[in-house]
Parts: structure tokens; sequence; C-alpha cells
């Protein structure tokens, strides 16, 4: 089962990606543990996009294993891992990404259409209350302000309920409080929902609200700390980026 409790969530063993002579992952192995939040940080050019698109199934390592659950990643067609990216995997990016011409309802929709899923306009409705847009269906993204449009981006993640959110600096483009309210959504999609979050970020507030951070450089996972707090976040941070 996708959902046994002792699998982690996303397993990553010695996932190397090369890009000509760049290694921009080197030989990582980690393993997300279910119902856990991870921010993943590093210096520019240190692996990280290349680590979420990896672990999430849009990118195909060069070499090594990904699972997600039950699931090896390398050994689906690719019209397999459409379906389970899809399915099981929901993605949040710093530019929301929404559909200009949908109004809220739809864009939300659009995981359950395209995995063509009877549209209960009941969940539709329960997931843009959680995330607190209950009386916006009808507006047009262009009709609503950036931390409200990431909302919507979260709801449309989360209407597939997915074993796992992997979001790349959802709130680079958000002023601190509105990223607050985001960040707050992504840790009660853990704590309330079970579901597990990966969080690239290069924001020490946001990295503080995860269980733990991992550090990349190099294409390396160099540390990891638990239990974050920004100032801790900052000394290693300044460690990592001498
Ligand atoms: N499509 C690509 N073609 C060639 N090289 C790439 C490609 N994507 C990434 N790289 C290289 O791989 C390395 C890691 O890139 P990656 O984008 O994963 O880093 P990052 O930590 O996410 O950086 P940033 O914080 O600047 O977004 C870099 O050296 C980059 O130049």
């Amino acid at each position: 089962m996708s959902r046994t409790p002792a699998l982690p969530a996303v397993r990553l063993d010695t996932v190397t990606r090369s890009y000509g002579r760049t290694k921009a992952l080197d030989a990582v192995s980690w393993a997300f543990p279910r119902g856990g939040f991870t921010a993943v940080m590093g210096p520019s050019g240190s692996g990280k996009s290349t680590f979420l698109h990896c672990a999430s199934g849009l990118d195909r390592p060069t070499a090594g294993t990904v699972w997600i659950g039950d699931a090896e990643l390398g050994r689906l067609r690719e019209s397999a891992l459409t379906r389970l990216r899809r399915e099981r995997v929901g993605f949040v990016f710093q530019s929301f990404n929404l559909i200009p011409s949908m109004d809220v309802e739809e864009n939300v929709a659009l995981p359950l259409r395209l995995g063509g899923r009877a549209v209960d306009r009941d969940r539709i409705a329960s997931v843009l209350a959680r995330v607190g847009l209950a009386d916006r269906m009808r507006h047009r993204p262009s009709e609503l302000s950036g931390g409200q449009q990431q909302r919507v981006a979260l709801a449309r993640a989360l209407v597939t309920d997915p074993e796992v959110v992997f979001a790349d600096e959802p709130t680079g483009a958000l002023d601190p409080r509105t990223a607050r309210e985001v960040l707050r959504l992504m840790r009660e999609a853990v704590d309330r929902s079970g579901q597990t979050v990966v969080l690239v970020t290069h924001d020490p507030v946001a990295a503080s609200w995860a269980d733990s951070v991992l550090f990349l450089d190099g294409g390396r996972i160099v540390e990891e700390l638990v239990s974050p707090t920004v100032a801790s976040v900052l000394a290693r941070w300044d460690g990592v980026a001498a």
C-alpha cells in the first residue's frame, strides 16, 4: 500500500544528476519521514531545484533510485510517472502557476479533471475553506493578491490529498506576513492531515517552520538541522555558505 506507515514518504538512494561534467546532485541518499516537514537550503547552484525535481519525479536522475512510497520511479514509464505525480504528489511554485482564464474553483479542480476523477464540489469548497478562500471561488487569479493566489495554488496541490507536497520557494514572491500565512497552512497540512512537505527555500524564517533543515552544497547533503530556529538556521547557513 502506498501509505504503509513504515515506508518513508520519499526515499533517494545514491542519486546523481549530471549535466555534462557538472554533478548537480552527487550520490545523494535521504529518506523523508511520512508526516514530516523538511526544508532544503543551500547556496545558489548547490542543487536544491535538481534535488526537488528528482525527488518528485519531474526529472529522472542519471544514476540512483527514487521511491515515492512504494513506487520506484525509475521503473515507471512516462505515462505512469505522470499519473503518480498527478495523484500522489502536490506541487507549489514561487510563481503560483495558476491558469489566468480559469476561476479559483476551476483552478483547484484541475488536478481532479486531468486525472479523470469526479469533480466533487464539496471537496473543492472544503479545501478552499481550509486555506481561507471559500468566498473567492468565482474570482480569477488576476483579481487576487499574491498571497491569495499562492493559497489557491496550495489548495490545488492539496485537493487530491497527496502523500507529499513539494514546494519550490513558495514564499519567495510574498511579503513576510503573507508568507507566514502560507507557511502556517503547510505546517497544518503536516500536523492535521499527516501529509509530508518538502520545502526548498532561501529564507531562514520559512525554514524555521520545518521539523528539520537539510543543507546542500556542491550537490551533496552536508548538514541536517533538527528542530530549527531562525537563529540556528542562520548560524548553520554561515557555515555552509562560507
Ligand atoms: N538544465 C541544466 N543544464 C545544465 N546545468 C544545469 C541545469 N540545471 C541545473 N544545472 C546546474 O546544476 C547545478 C545545480 O543547479 P540547481 O538549479 O539545482 O541549484 P539551486 O541550488 O536550485 O540554485 P538556485 O538557488 O540558484 O535556484 C548548477 O551548477 C547548475 O548550473
